[in-house]
């Protein structure tokens, strides 16, 4: 079964196989997501992949933040409509999550659908006695949970405390309080009992796992900056309606950085996940991810992106290699493999999910597939093929990397043959420019 590290016990727990519930924090949508954006997405997007591989039911939910004082002030830079502002960088979300080869989540969810949710949710904390109102605003009381605040990023009571002294709001109980309901009179508000407001974001998130789910999350998903405030205060909500715990795991995955400095959208230093794609293509952003520890913080430079390339371009010249050696049938594909063969390839498959089991150990897997591309290329070499590629293959789809390996027609199947008749004949010039068109055509 599916081991994953979880942030808040320090354990690895294990997942359970009959039904796995996701959750990831998707984008606010007031610009194009960059390629640090893309790490939490990939993240989920491998856990999924290989759960369903493994024929492990998955309910997987993303919400989109298209409420929020970023989306407000775009929208008043650019003089256009919040809505605006909201649809054209959702498009391009949907737009950049296809590209990278994202299976879609089961369900992604606008948070502004569920305004009446979250005005009833708020409600429930307050009559609970967790959360308060003061001048139009609610906040939620962290004195209320003393013992369960902060134990996820682990931090002392004072140093919650303190952290708020910056933005001193004299509303508030706790200088750590933080807002559920923010009374505004700038932007898109909706009407509560409170006033008009918006609902805080760290609220948003809570709600919808609260509203999605009938059970806590199998594990929630996220990059390690989100880890304090927002999931904190999105456990702290969660715990306060449900009286448990909002996830069995909390996985994080490492912040990015580039040339050794934090990739932030302040510093100007993003790359866009779209010119990423555009410039190098999506698996080669995949497998800089896959490469390395999904927790551990990673630093893009120009070397790695050239070792991705140089990866996937051996990759996907040996599909190209065994596609027409096979349809030429150079090489035979031999189904009835003797069992030593089908064991090998068997085995390998046995070892990935070893591997992906024990916390999506992906740097092995990686380790794993050039084995397995050593033995193919032997194999090719001696006419014939066993199961392993096919295993390989489908080793390649769960880490969601795809290449464009083109299907080989009649008229190309002529063209392979006579070049290959050339050069049994040693009519190397002819053989060459035979050789030269179907380079061209993308089929060797
Ligand atoms: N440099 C990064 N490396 C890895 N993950 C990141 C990075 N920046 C953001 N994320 C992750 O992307 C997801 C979306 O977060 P968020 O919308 O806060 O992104 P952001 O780019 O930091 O935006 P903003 O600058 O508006 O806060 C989160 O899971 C977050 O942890
Ligand atoms: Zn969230």
């Amino acid at each position: 079964m599916l081991k994953i590290y979880d942030s808040l016990t320090g354990e690895k727990k294990t997942i359970n196989d009959s039904k796995v519930r996701i959750y990831t924090c998707g984008p606010t949508v007031y610009n194009y997501i960059h390629i640090g954006n893309a790490r939490p997405l990939i993240l989920a997007d491998l856990v999924v992949k290989f759960l369903t591989f493994k024929e492990v039911k998955v309910k997987y939910l993303l919400n989109i933040t298209d409420i929020d004082d970023k989306i407000i002030n775009k929208a008043i830079e650019e003089n256009v409509s919040e809505f605006d502002i909201a649809k054209k960088y959702s498009d391009a979300f949907f737009n950049d999550i296809e590209n990278l080869n994202i299976t879609l989540p089961t369900k992604v969810i606008p948070i502004s659908s569920k305004l009446i949710e979250i005005i009833d949710f708020i409600e429930i904390l307050i009559d609970k006695k967790y959360a308060y109102e003061v001048n139009g605003n609610v906040y939620f009381d962290i004195s209320s949970l003393e013992k369960e605040y902060g134990e996820l990023s682990k931090q002392k009571k004072e140093e919650l405390n303190t952290g708020a002294r910056v933005e001193q709001d004299f509303n508030k109980k706790n200088s750590g309080d933080f807002v559920l309901w923010k009374k505004t009179d700038k932007g898109k508000k909706w009407l509560s009992k409170w006033s008009y407001g918006r609902p805080g974001w760290h609220t948003e998130c809570a709600l919808l796992i609260d509203n999605f789910f009938t059970k806590p999350l199998d594990i929630h998903i996220g990059g390690i900056d989100l880890k304090f405030p927002h999931h904190e205060n999105e456990r702290i909500q969660y715990i306060a309606k449900n009286n448990k715990e909002i996830a069995i795991a909390w996985a994080y995955n490492g912040h990015l950085s580039i040339n050794n400095e934090k990739m932030s959208k302040s510093l100007g230093n993003t790359i866009l996940v779209k010119d990423f794609i555009e410039k190098y293509g999506a698996n080669e952003l995949r497998f800089i991810y896959l490469n390395s520890n999904y927790k551990q913080p990673l630093n893009i430079t120009e070397e790695l992106i050239n070792q991705s390339i140089e990866w996937n371009n051996k990759i996907f010249n040996l599909l190209k290699l065994a596609n027409w050696k096979i349809a030429t049938k150079e090489v035979i594909l031999n189904n009835q493999t003797p069992i030593d063969d089908d064991f090998d390839s068997y085995k390998y498959i046995t070892k990935f999910k070893e591997f992906m089991n024990d916390d999506l150990n992906t740097p092995m897997v990686i380790t794993l597939l050039e084995e397995m591309a050593k033995n193919i290329n032997k194999q090719i070499k001696n006419k014939v093929l066993d199961k392993t590629l096919e295993k390989f293959k489908a080793i390649l789809n769960v880490l969601g990397l795809s290449y464009k390996i083109l299907d080989i027609d009649k008229k190309t199947k002529e063209k392979l043959l006579e070049w290959l008749m050339l050069l049994e004949n040693k009519n190397y010039e002819k053989a060459d420019i035979i050789r030269k068109k179907l380079q061209e055509g993308g089929i060797i």
